[in-house]
């Protein structure tokens, strides 16, 4: 089913539609679109080692999903959180709590240095740092990761958007993760439509996320 350009009030309206009117819980829309990227990560970028960077909110919660079902198509992977694990919440916690007990690698990077040690290994690079739900200029060391991925020659991969770009307006909120493919979730977003943003975004791939029919079909 072909969905039209969203805007970010969209796609949250889709979630919530989903889950509150239909019982479609966040965690199965999570699974549903990290398993996806996961498959189509593979397919892009089929050898080397994968650094899933991760966040906050539940774009980092995709990540800890990517993650698991990227080890189960045996690649080699970790994840590398920029934010004290202990302060997620939701979805993403339960994500990151999943990947803990299943001895996934997860590094906590604090600093600039780590960061950068962590990233020059990496043969690909998936951005879960932020999502839809960024706001403002990239704070702390959201600016520094983005600024040391862009700096390796790893494949970058962006997970729904590429953090540092509004998904509306397409305004780069400092520097923006400069992404060779992204893999967006439902469709399309506003700022993908903007032709001086497509060297951002890359080449863009659309992925499910189990939302039925009936609530995408307004959006058709
Ligand atoms: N149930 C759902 O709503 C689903 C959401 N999905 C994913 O969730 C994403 C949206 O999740 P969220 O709304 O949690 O948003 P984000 O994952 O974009 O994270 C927002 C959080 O990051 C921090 N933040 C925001 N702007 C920042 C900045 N400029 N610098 C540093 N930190 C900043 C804040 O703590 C904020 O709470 C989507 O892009 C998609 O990847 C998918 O898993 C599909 C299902
Ligand atoms: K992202």
């Amino acid at each position: 089913m072909e969905i039209r350009p969203l805007s970010r009030d969209e796609v949250r309206q889709i979630d919530n539609v989903a889950i509150e009117q239909y019982g479609i819980t966040g965690l199965m829309l999570m699974e549903n679109a990290g398993s996806g990227a996961a498959r189509l990560v593979n397919e892009i970028a089929p050898a080397g080692k994968v650094a899933i960077l991760c966040g906050k909110g539940n774009n980092a919660g995709d990540g800890y999903v990517i993650a698991r079902h990227m080890e189960l198509l045996d690649r080699e992977v970790k994840l590398i959180s920029i934010v004290d694990t202990e302060s997620l919440t939701g979805d993403a916690k339960a994500n990151f709590q999943i990947a803990d007990r299943s001895k996934l690698p997860i590094i906590a990077a604090a600093d600039r240095v780590r960061l950068a040690q962590e990233l020059t290994s990496a043969d690909i690079i998936v951005d879960c740092l932020l999502g839809t739900g960024a706001t403002g200029s990239l704070r702390g060391l959201f600016a520094d990761a983005v600024a040391i991925a862009n700096q390796t020659d790893a494949i970058r991969i962006a997970i729904d958007v590429p953090t540092g770009i509004d998904c509306d307006t397409g305004q780069i909120m400092g520097e923006a993760f400069c992404a060779h493919e992204t893999i967006t979730f439902v469709a399309h977003k506003l700022a993908m439509q903007i032709p001086e943003c497509h060297q951002t975004f890359g080449r863009i791939h659309v992925v499910g996320i189990g939302a039925s029919k009936t609530i995408l079909q307004r959006f058709a």
